[in-house]
């Protein structure tokens, strides 16, 4: 049965048209506009009228004319469609963007299909453009994200300090090893420990202890390079592992950390306390068979410093 043409249906259409909720855009193959809905009128503050044979380049001077011409002549070239993607680029014109939930997108992100228009007599002389606002789904997606990587990062991290956590520091640990076993670069380790740490805590209360071992937290942070990795390894056990550094750089870094804490107060009903770290340094070695023995070299040098009066560093030294 030959397809009736019918009047009216051509109305529906193209009410239907006017009226969803996507940009529809039909221009010839030079670009210039012939079909232009009341989304595009509505979101470019231009009629159809101000549009007609204006050329998309002029209309939205943004969008990159190179790569746009090149992916609607090969969609036109191959009678398929193409598609653009608001994750490879957030938009293809510059619409502000109104939807309430979104303080974070102040112009709106797009899909955008791209449909070569046939004619009766078989050549593509059209291209129409449907343009979707997908700004609620991209700034969903983009919270989410961003949630996850906060947590990601939250997970990795001491709460009460904000540290590498033991578990990540140690990971890290592992990692440099692998890495010096590979390149031979110098790996060294600082352990250290605040010096009578529980009568803080006894004498002062917990919260004042929290306070001060935030304040070696942030002086530690301070002090070392963007490369280390400086970590929580228990309540009042720290650790900063630092790659490229040798014996005597690492015991250079410990003794300028010690006394840059020796120095620090917290205050306590007013009045300042002081307090103290112990430290020991080791560094790895090829003939190592596990980060745990570095590890252990470094703590036994730890427990020299304590031994010997605290408030001080030990390198420890092959037996
Ligand atoms: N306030 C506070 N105290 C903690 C935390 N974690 C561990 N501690 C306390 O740290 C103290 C550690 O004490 P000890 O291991 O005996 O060592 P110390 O008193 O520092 O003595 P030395 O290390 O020998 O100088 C204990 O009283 C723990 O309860 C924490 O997150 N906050």
């Amino acid at each position: 049965m030959a397809a009736q043409f019918d009047i009216n249906e051509l109305h529906w259409l193209l009410d239907i048209v006017q009226s969803i909720d996507v940009g529809v855009v039909v221009t010839d193959r030079d670009y210039r506009v012939e079909v232009w809905n009341s989304f595009m009128e509505n979101h470019s503050g231009r009629s159809a009228t101000e549009v007609a044979q204006k050329t998309l380049f002029e209309l939205f001077p943004e969008i990159d004319q190179a790569w746009f011409t090149h992916k609607v002549e090969t969609a036109v070239m191959l009678g398929t469609r193409a598609f653009t993607i608001w994750e490879q680029r957030p938009n293809l014109v510059r619409f502000k963007s109104y939807q309430p939930i979104t303080g974070l997108a102040d112009e709106m992100y797009q899909n955008v299909t791209i449909l070569p228009l046939r004619s009766t007599n078989g050549a593509t002389d059209h291209v129409c453009l449907i343009i979707y606002d997908v700004t609620g789904v991209a700034v969903n997606k983009r919270q989410l994200e961003s949630a996850n990587a906060q947590l990601r990062e939250l997970a990795l991290r001491d709460g009460l300090t904000g540290l590498l956590n033991r578990r990540h520091w140690e990971q890290c640990v592992e990692h440099e090893f692998a890495r010096h076993m590979r390149y031979e670069t110098p790996v060294s380790l600082v352990i250290f420990d605040i010096d009578h740490f529980k009568a803080v805590n006894d004498t002062y209360g917990h919260q004042t202890g929290d306070e001060v071992i935030r304040e070696v937290a942030r002086v530690t942070r301070s002090m070392a390079r963007e490369t280390d990795y400086a970590g929580r390894y228990g309540g009042e056990e720290f650790v900063v592992l630092l790659p490229d550094t040798d014996l005597n750089g690492a015991r250079q870094f410990a003794e300028r950390l010690r006394l840059a804490i020796s120095k620090l107060r917290v205050e306590h009903q007013d009045r300042p306390l002081q307090f103290t770290v112990s430290l020991g340094v080791a560094c790895l070695d090829t003939k190592m068979s596990n980060h745990a023995e570095l590890i252990e070299r470094a703590d036994k040098a730890l427990y020299r410093s304590k031994e010997s009066g605290r408030n001080q560093t030990t390198v420890f030294q092959d037996e």
